[in-house]
């Protein structure tokens, strides 16, 4: 029947329904192909084939198809959640993953929402329609197909479905609105064109996306991996793709993203996690931070490595077993090290160059002690006797001693420690604040290692080297173990050739001895690493990234900068950031000055100019921080506006946590009473239990808070899960709530250097509501949260 004689509730119903039809088909291509996945685990890790060969095969296999299920599973929630009708009537259905029919040809049926054929659904307009007809948005429940969102883009096309939705923002309003959970949910239904354009962007170079608070930098910089992976899997699957985020709650936080995007091989950490086998657990003052984080660093570790190349004053005696005492000037040992310092090796590497020269001396001096003649003629030893002597001078213990004592091996952690226990060449305030109390000079004993620190350790390692040479050895030897080994299988299989092996399938046969040597058939049987690469980046501190995604870019250290150029020597980088909302006195203010010793003028800008977080009202207050220093400061335009301004409690000081633990139980009784009228779908007023409130403080204030809110999550660890957390300007950085708390403006703003940026985070972190306790003893700084303004329409408390 022609779509024209239905009515607006029959095609409607037909719509749905044949939508549905197509998900559910989908779900059951789903469900093939993960059994197919989990059976190809079950039956290979069931095989028994013994030798080194079959055990390899087995664990790649086993470890590739559970990387499968993995991703399968992840895609489960809304697999499906577009489709594109073009205007040669064919249409696509866009999901998460691309899956294809059962048949022949290998049919697409689901396309990949990456995949070219695929954006026109995020980039078409109506002034720009890109071949398209008609774009829908799909919503789903499980695996319920629940709601259509039509836009037309041809408007010549008369054919109605009955779901044309007048708003084509409905589907990005209702993502926007949805009650927080703690963890970030990926966008993918609904990227905006400016997003898009960033996600896609070529793969070389440096890129920096910039924008203001809830632009969608984080989700960008997410999307924009899952892209990367997917457009470049060959190259980035083998070197794997780093997110370097600046707190471990923010990393809990976005870590559901790409796994949703069917991505699970990617390393997410934080600079100080990047030194395999230091956990960073310690913190600094912001001082510290500071001091450490600065450039000339790198040059105060290299002096302090050069100053361990020591001479002696003016000789050093050695004892030897058996020749007596051996004496090493001040002249030969300068030349010993000159030498080793113009190999241009790291310290432990050009430490045998530097033994090598003592050793030579030494023995010339024995030799010509030992083989002196009496009357005077030419020395009485043999060149024999002098190899023999110098063999005793290389392994005697004084003479190992001695040699450390002027050119000692040294390791990172040992180096920094040092450093730390007594900061010298740094000016009297800097050395104050670095100063580590407790650590013994010259043991290995351990310390709490700090983020800041790693970046030193990271600088110290580069500077030391590290003498693998006694691996090397070991490993060339493996190696030739393995050579004869398999010389030997070659000549067995070759005399145990029987003619019921040459009808086989030739492939078997000249597997053994007719196609490869001894030497290739060893490195076949060598041990394969079945870990990921992502797992063996993470345990490999010269590991070479193929991307490394930078979020909160801004507040990383020009050390830390050094430490992550040296895992990308490609610079194959996404850096997403907003300078205004630096907060670490260490953090940058300015990308060309990060990016400029690294790769000059050559990288690229993105802005991002959308608010999609904070509603108008809100971001007029926070702008008001901004505009305290730069008074023509524009914030990125807000994209929803609620009606609902800050809510304003000016208190006396004592009084500020209880007015804040009041404002969060209203809130929690205010969310369960809207719930109890609110219509189906997910919202921010949503059900009792749903959303998410942050009551955000100075540092200082943060146990009061915790002792008012006993359920309240907090600390260093905080659960961002918990409907209430409680946590500093820092701590809150990168992430959003429901409802916000903020708590002592004018605390945050005199907290520190950076105290109008740490503000500035803090306002913008809402999605929906905010609430301002204030000291009533101070005067406001801020016009719209003085107490007196048209904010102030719920009356303060105790002011
Ligand atoms: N296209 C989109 N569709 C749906 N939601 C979006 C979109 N873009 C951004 N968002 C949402 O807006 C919020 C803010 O995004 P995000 O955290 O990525 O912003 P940001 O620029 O990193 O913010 P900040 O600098 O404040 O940390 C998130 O909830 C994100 O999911």
């Amino acid at each position: 029947m022609d779509a024209a004689y239905w009515t607006g509730a029959q095609l409607s119903t037909e719509e749905l329904h044949g939508e549905q039809q197509f998900v559910t088909l989908l779900y059951e291509r789903l469900d093939a192909l993960r059994e197919q996945a989990e059976d190809a685990v079950e039956v290979t890790a069931g095989q028994s084939g013994t030798g080194r060969q079959a055990r390899v095969e087995r664990d790649i296999t086993v470890a590739e198809q559970s990387g499968r299920v993995s991703s399968l599973n992840a895609v489960e929630s809304g697999l499906c959640f577009g489709r594109i009708d073009l205007a040669d009537h064919t249409t696509h259905h866009i999901g998460r993953i691309g899956i294809r029919r059962d048949d022949e040809e290998r049919t697409p049926l689901l396309i990949d929402w990456r995949a070219p054929v695929a954006r026109p659904f995020y980039l078409a307009t109506g002034f720009e329609p890109m071949g398209l007809r008609r774009r829908r948005h799909l919503t789903t429940q499980g695996r319920r197909v629940t709601g259509l969102h039509d836009e037309i883009m041809d408007l010549t096309d008369t054919r109605r479905t009955g779901y044309e939705d007048p708003d084509a923002d409905a589907v990005l309003l209702a993502a926007l609105n949805s009650a927080r959970t703690g963890r970030m949910a990926d966008i993918v239904q609904t990227i905006q064109a400016e997003q898009d354009r960033v996600i896609r962007a070529p793969y070389r170079g440096v890129l920096v996306v910039e924008g203001g608070p809830g632009t969608g930098k984080t989700a960008v910089a997410l999307h924009r991996a899952a892209y990367l992976l997917y457009a470049h899997r060959e190259r980035l699957a083998r070197r794997a793709v780093l997110i370097v985020g600046p707190n471990p709650a923010f990393l809990g936080y976005i870590g559901e993203v790409l796994p949703s995007l069917g991505e699970t091989g990617v390393l997410l950490a934080t600079t100080g996690e990047l030194f395999p086998g230091v956990r960073a657990v310690g913190t600094d003052s912001p001082a510290a931070a500071e001091v450490k984080g600065r450039l000339a660093m790198a040059k105060v570790l290299a002096e302090e490595v050069a100053d361990r190349q020591s001479l002696p004053r003016p000789t050093l005696e050695i004892r030897h077993e058996d020749h007596g005492t051996l004496v090493l000037d001040r002249e030969t040992a300068a030349e010993a090290r000159q030498r080793a310092r113009e190999t241009g090796l790291p310290h432990n590497l050009a430490r045998p160059t530097f033994a090598f020269r003592v050793i030579d001396a030494l023995t010339a001096q024995l030799a010509e002690r030992i083989g002196a003649d009496p009357e005077g003629g030419p020395n009485l030893l043999s060149p024999a006797d002098v190899v023999q002597l110098g063999k005793e001078v290389a392994t005697s213990r004084e003479v190992h001693a001695a040699i450390e004592s002027l050119w000692p091996t040294l390791t990172p952690q040992r180096l920094v420690a040092d450093f730390l226990a007594a900061p010298w060449r740094l000016d009297a305030r800097d050395a104050a604040a670095v100063r580590r109390s407790g650590i013994r000079t010259g043991a290995d004993a351990p310390i709490d290692w700090t983020p800041a620190d790693v970046p030193l350790l990271d600088e110290a390692a580069e500077l030391l080297g590290e003498d693998n040479s006694a691996a090397v050895a070991a490993a060339a030897l493996e190696r030739q173990e393995q050579i004869a080994y398999a010389q030997g299988v070659l000549e067995l299989s070759y005399g145990s050739r029987t003619q019921e092996f040459e009808d086989e399938d030739e492939s078997e046969v000249l597997a053994a001895h007719d196609v490869i040597d001894a030497e290739r058939f060893a490195e076949r049987h060598e041990e394969a690493d079945t870990r990921s690469a992502a797992e063996r980046a993470a345990a490999d501190r010269t590991w070479a990234f193929g991307h490394i995604v930078v979020d909160e870019a801004q507040e990383l250290s020009a050390m830390a900068w050094r430490l992550l150029m040296r895992r990308c020597p490609s610079r194959s980088m996404t850096l997403v950031g907003d300078p205004a909302q630096t907060g670490d006195a260490a953090g940058c203010d300015s990308w060309q000055r990060i990016l400029e010793p690294y790769v000059g003028t050559r990288w690229e800008l993105s802005r991002l100019g959308v608010n999609y977080r904070t509603p108008a009202e809100i971001m007029e207050v926070a702008a008001e921080v901004r505009r305290l220093t730069d008074p023509l400061f524009e914030p990125p335009r807000s994209v929803r506006s609620t009606g609902t301004a800050p809510l304003v409690r000016a208190v006396a000081p004592g009084l500020m946590a209880r007015t804040a633990a009041e404002l969060v139980a209203e809130s929690a009784g205010s969310a369960a009473g809207s719930a109890a009228g609110s219509a189906e779908g997910p919202s921010a007023e949503g059900r009792p239990g749903e959303g998410r409130l942050a009551v955000i403080a100075p540092p200082g204030l943060v146990p009061a808070l915790g002792a008012e809110l006993p359920d309240a999550s907090w600390g260093g660890a905080p659960d961002l899960t918990r409907p209430v957390v409680v946590l500093d300007p820092r701590q809150a950085k990168g992430l959003e709530f429901d409802t916000v708390v903020v708590v002592d403006p004018e605390g945050i703003l005199d907290g520190s250097p950076r105290g109008a940026n740490d503000l500035y985070v803090a306002l913008t972190r809402t999605t929906q509501r905010l609430a301002i306790v204030r000291n009533a003893e101070v005067p406001s700084r801020l016009k719209s949260a003085s107490g007196t303004g048209a904010a102030d329409a719920e009356a303060p408390d105790g002011a």
